[in-house]
């Protein structure tokens, strides 16, 4: 079957691809941004296009720790092909282990504070980015436009000898970092490179809507490198091989394949395998076969036809610090190792002002990680949601709303939405410690009242009789919901949710808590108000420790982001006199704050502000 690249650009049909080869990787790569759900599932985690080269991106993959560097090094036209060369460097992570099989400048430049930032724009560092190069990756389409190669070229093992040696300059005797002719480098670089060319592979498949109908692997004499003050020298050898892998999509001659595609070093294996024979074993249960078939093919189809299908909506509740975050954190983890990609929509009580750039847009991404996007809301509901599932696809949307909202009326805002989304469950987490703030807190009944799941979290805090106090009272409260006890946010999330597959909305749980006689219908926040103050320096632990201790008991809730004197930076967590400083990852620090929630906060006000400027 011919290849069709009018699936590549839906309607607009790419210009002869063969006068601009480096273009189709481009677009297989832009197709695949729009459908996150794909994307992931071929196994996709980040990718960020150089903001200085054209064709050109750092790329980020499942099951490795650092990143890829891939940029068209050469196109060139051969017997009616055109062919583009991509070069592929792969940056470590300083602290995977793959680290020590790489060349020892290359050690030293992972070590480097700027390691990760001159990854990102890696051809303006070339003599570093030479040192992590591992392979090819080389995209061809013929003439007549009805096929398509994509291969991969990489040695088996990149192995560097030093003849000399290394010696520590900064010894007085001479001392050897590397013996004489010891191995500086050994490289698995075909299994690195190889990575990345599934993923490439899927989603080629993907975006052409079928998948390869030839394959050919050869095995060919590699080569080894010895380095000494001669400078480097390259010798057959051997034990390592040169490993060249073509996938032919589309109509494509067996002959065209191998002819073009061929390393000019004698043949030591090869393998061939072409359109209904059964798969190569070795290779049966890669994902580029099938990626044209992924479920979601059939969302992004109907988006096509200006269809939408609707995600289910679960709202997460809970008042401040009762630990939402702490069971979002299962769940998303559950979602993910299920391959799910889920939108949390966060309505934060205290959330900064918005980026003005992003004002055209009723939400702000906070964070994209694997199979999450992380947005909190900055305009309309609706609009927020609406623009959500048009932009990520969501298979679900957790809406995490403040601990100080009131999920009464949030279902009523709910209702309207039913034409995006499909409303699952309001499930309300209870801080156990806290119990009693139902008293000083209408919008804590309220909540309960609203649940449809109740998990009565931080249980470690009260005995056996208190807890059995609680569930008595929550049953009372609200005997409709299922209360499940926990610690950290803990529940299994396949107990309590249903599997998202359903297809009609729970409108048992709209009718059953849309009717609050004599409640009052106004949006409230039961005077609750929240102050942010910004840290620019480090502060001292003993005088953070005195603020904490002597916190008045109008503060419900405080946390937030800042440095300690000569320590990294911490997080600070606070819940009505319990509190908890906890070390924060440096490389995700943006800015430094706390935040206070309660009444009337204008002493804590003071006691921050002076923390911040002592
Ligand atoms: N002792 C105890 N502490 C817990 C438990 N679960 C969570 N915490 C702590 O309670 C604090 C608040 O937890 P979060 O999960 O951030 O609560 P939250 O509801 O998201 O808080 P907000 O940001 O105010 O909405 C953190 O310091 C948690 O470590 C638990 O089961 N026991």
């Amino acid at each position: 079957m011919k290849i069709n690249l009018s699936h590549i650009k839906p309607g607009v049909m790419v210009e002869h691809p063969a006068n601009d080869i480096g273009e189709l990787l481009q677009h297989f790569l832009s197709l695949i941004q729009f459908v996150p759900i794909v994307r992931f599932t071929i196994g996709w985690r980040g990718m960020v296009p150089s903001t200085r080269y054209h064709h050109c991106w750092t790329l980020k993959i499942k099951g490795f720790q650092g990143v890829f560097g891939l940029c068209l090094a050469n196109t060139e036209i051969n017997n009616h092909w055109s062919q583009a060369t991509f070069r592929v460097c792969y940056f470590p992570d300083p602290d995977e282990s793959l680290v020590e099989r790489f060349s020892m400048a290359a050690v030293y430049y992972t070590q480097q504070d700027n390691y990760r930032e001159h990854c990102r724009e890696f051809l303006d560092y070339p003599e570093m980015a030479a040192l992590f190069d591992v392979g090819n990756i080389l995209l061809a389409i013929n003439d007549a436009e009805s096929a398509i190669v994509l291969s991969v070229q990489a040695p088996s093992r990149h192995k560097i000898t030093s003849k000399d040696g290394i010696v520590n300059p900064t010894s007085a005797t001479t001392e050897y970092l590397l013996a004489p002719d010891e191995l500086d480098q050994n490289l698995p670089s075909f299994v690195i490179v190889y990575g990345l060319f599934k993923v490439i592979a899927a989603t080629a498949t993907f975006s052409l809507q079928q998948s390869p109908s030839q394959l050919i692997r050869e095995r060919h004499m590699g080569h080894s490198y010895c380095f000494g003050v001669d400078g480097l020298k390259r010798q057959p050898t051997h034990f390592v091989d040169d490993l060249t892998l073509s996938l032919g999509y589309g109509e494509i001659s067996m002959t065209d394949f191998s002819h073009n595609f061929n390393l000019d070093t004698p043949i030591k294996s090869s393998l061939q395998w072409q359109e209904g024979q059964p798969y190569p074993s070795i290779m049966r249960d890669v994902f580029w076969w099938n990626a044209h078939k992924i479920n979601d093919l059939k969302a992004y189809d109907k988006r096509m036809m200006g269809i939408e299908e609707r995600p289910p909506l679960y709202v997460i509740s809970g008042f401040l610090g009762s630990g939402k975050t702490s069971f979002l954190q299962h769940y998303l983890e559950h979602e993910v190792q299920r391959g799910r990609f889920v939108a949390v929509l966060q309505n934060e009580m205290g959330q900064v002002s918005l980026d003005g750039k992003l004002m055209d847009q009723s939400y702000s991404i906070t964070e994209l990680n694997e199979g999450t996007v992380c947005c909190s809301l900055a305009g309309e509901l609706r609009t927020a949601l609406g623009q959500i599932i048009s932009r990520f696809q969501p298979d679900v949307i957790v809406l995490e709303t403040s601990g100080a909202t009131n999920p009464l009326y949030l279902r009523e805002d709910l209702v309207p939405l039913s034409e995006i989304v499909r409303f699952d469950s309001v499930t309300i987490v209870v801080d156990a410690g806290q119990y009693r703030a139902i008293e000083q807190y209408d919008v804590i009944a309220d909540q309960i009242h609203a649940a449809d799941i109740i998990i009565v979290n931080k249980i470690d805090k009260v005995s056996e009789a208190i807890l059995q106090g609680i569930m008595t009272d929550l049953t009372k409260r609200n005997p409709h919901a299922k209360i499940y006890p926990t610690t950290q946010g803990y529940v299994n999330p396949r107990v309590i949710f249903s599997d998202g597959s359903e297809t009609s909305d729970k409108t048992r749980v709209d009718n059953q808590h849309s009717e609050e006689p004599n409640m009052p219908r106004k949006h409230h926040h039961d005077q609750l108000t929240s102050i942010k103050i910004p840290f620019d320096r480090a502060v001292r632990r003993g005088d953070l420790i005195d603020v904490l201790d002597t916190l008045p008991s109008n503060v419900f809730r405080l946390k937030g982001i800042v440095t300690l004197e000569s320590e990294r930076p911490v997080l600070v967590q606070y819940v009505a006199g319990d509190y908890q400083i906890n070390d924060f990852d440096s490389s995700m620090l943006e800015e430094q704050f706390l935040v206070a929630i309660g009444h009337d906060l204008t002493q804590v006000q003071l006691q921050l502000t002076q923390l911040a400027v002592v």
